[in-house]
C-alpha cells in the first residue's frame, strides 16, 4: 500500500505539465468524432467522449468493442481515420509537435506490454526515467519508492524476462507512473495479477487519482470497475452506449454488471449454451444416433 513514502512521487501531480489537473475546467480527454476503420471492420464509429480530470475512470465494453483502438488513438499510438482528441487540453494529432507534448503529460501501460526484457527491474525504471528526461537523482529515488511499494525491491535486478505476468504489469506501471503524468491511461491492469498486487495497485492509483490526476483504465471487470470508479463509459460494437457518473451510468440498476449487460444488449444470456445439450456428463454422450462408434471405441462403456 501506498504509505508517507511515496508522497515525493505524487504530491505534485501534473505539475511538471504546468496545469492544474482535477480543476474541472479541461477535461482529461475531450474526443469528438474520431473514427477508426481496419479494412471492412468499423472498430471505432464515430465517437464522442468526454473524460473529466482528477477522476477514476472505467471504459468498459465487450471483447472487440473498440476499446483498445480508441486508447491507442487517444494516446498518440495509432492515428485515427477521423476525429480529433484533446489530452488535457492538447490537440493529439495536429502535428508531430503536439503527439510529442501529449506524450510527455502522459503515462501508458498498454495492452500485451512489451518491455526491454534484457534488463532489469530497476535498470527499465532509470531507463524510462532518463527517456522522460528526469535527473538521475531524482529517477534514483523515484525508482526506489515505486519498486518499494509495489513489492518488487526483492526483484529489482531480476530480468525482466524472467518477471511473472503480475511482476511485468507492475513493472510497466512503475514506468508509466516515474514521470508523474497527469494522466494515466491503463488497458487491463489487473488482468493476470494476484489479489494482493490487485489491492497493492490499487492503492497506489487511488493516491494518485486523489492527487489530481486521472486514470482511465480498461476492464471487462464490472465489480472492479464499480467499486474503483467514479465515472464510466459503455463501449460496444465502437460506440459509446452510455457515459457519466458511476451513479448516472448504473441508473435504476442493481449493479453496474447489470446496467452493462442491458446496454450491450447481451441481456437474457444466462440461456446461452443450452444448445450444447451434449456438453457435460449424463446427457447421452454418445450422441443419439449412430455415433457410438465414433466417440466410443471403448464399445460405449460410461463412467
Ligand atoms: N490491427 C488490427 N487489424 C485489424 N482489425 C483490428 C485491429 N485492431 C483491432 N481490430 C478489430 O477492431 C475491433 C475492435 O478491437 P479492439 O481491440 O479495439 O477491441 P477491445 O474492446 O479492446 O477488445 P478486447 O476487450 O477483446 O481486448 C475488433 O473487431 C478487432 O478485431
Amino acid at each position: 500500500m501506498p504509505d508517507q513514502a511515496f508522497d515525493g512521487v505524487f504530491e505534485k501531480a501534473g505539475a511538471t505539465a504546468g496545469t492544474v489537473p482535477g480543476s474541472g475546467a479541461v477535461p482529461a480527454v475531450r474526443v469528438e468524432g474520431l473514427w477508426k476503420r481496419f479494412g471492412q471492420q468499423i472498430a471505432v464509429n464515430g465517437i464522442d467522449l468526454v473524460l473529466p480530470a482528477g477522476k477514476f475512470i472505467g471504459l468498459v465494453g465487450p471483447n472487440g468493442a473498440g476499446k483498445t483502438t480508441t486508447l491507442s488513438m487517444i494516446t498518440g499510438l495509432l492515428r485515427p481515420d477521423q476525429g480529433r482528441i484533446l489530452v488535457a487540453g492538447h490537440d493529439v494529432w495536429a502535428d508531430p509537435e503536439s503527439v510529442a507534448q501529449v506524450k510527455a503529460r502522459i503515462g501508458i501501460l498498454p495492452e500485451g506490454l512489451r518491455l526491454f526484457e534484457r534488463l532489469s527491474g530497476r535498470e527499465l525504471l532509470a531507463y524510462s526515467g532518463r527517456l522522460r528526461g528526469l535527473p538521475g537523482a531524482e529517477v534514483d529515488k523515484r525508482a526506489s519508492q515505486l519498486l518499494d511499494v509495489l513489492d518488487l525491491t526483492g526483484s529489482q535486478n531480476k530480468l525482466v524476462v524472467d518477471y511473472s505476468t503480475g511482476m511485468r504489469k507492475k513493472i510497466g506501471l512503475a514506468a508509466a507512473l516515474l514521470h508523474n503524468p497527469e494522466v494515466l491511461f491503463l488497458d487491463e491492469p489487473f488482468e493476470g495479477v494476484d489479489p494482493v498486487s490487485a489491492q497493492t495497485i490499487r492503492g497506489v492509483l487511488e493516491r494518485y487519482t486523489q492527487s489530481g490526476a486521472t486514470v482511465v483504465f480498461s476492464s471487462h471487470v464490472m465489480e472492479l470497475v464499480e467499486s474503483l470508479c467514479d465515472w464510466v463509459a459503455v463501449m460496444a460494437a465502437g460506440r459509446i452506449r452510455a457515459q457519466g457518473t458511476l451513479a448516472e451510468v448504473r441508473g435504476d440498476r442493481p449493479s453496474l454488471q447489470a446496467a452493462f449487460l442491458e446496454l450491450v444488449g447481451a441481456s437474457g444470456r444466462e440461456t446461452a449454451g443450452e444448445s450444447l445439450d451434449w456438453l457435460g456428463g449424463g446427457a447421452g454422450s454418445a450422441g443419439a444416433s449412430g455415433s457410438a462408434g465414433a466417440s466410443g471405441a471403448s464399445g460405449g462403456t460410461q463412467r
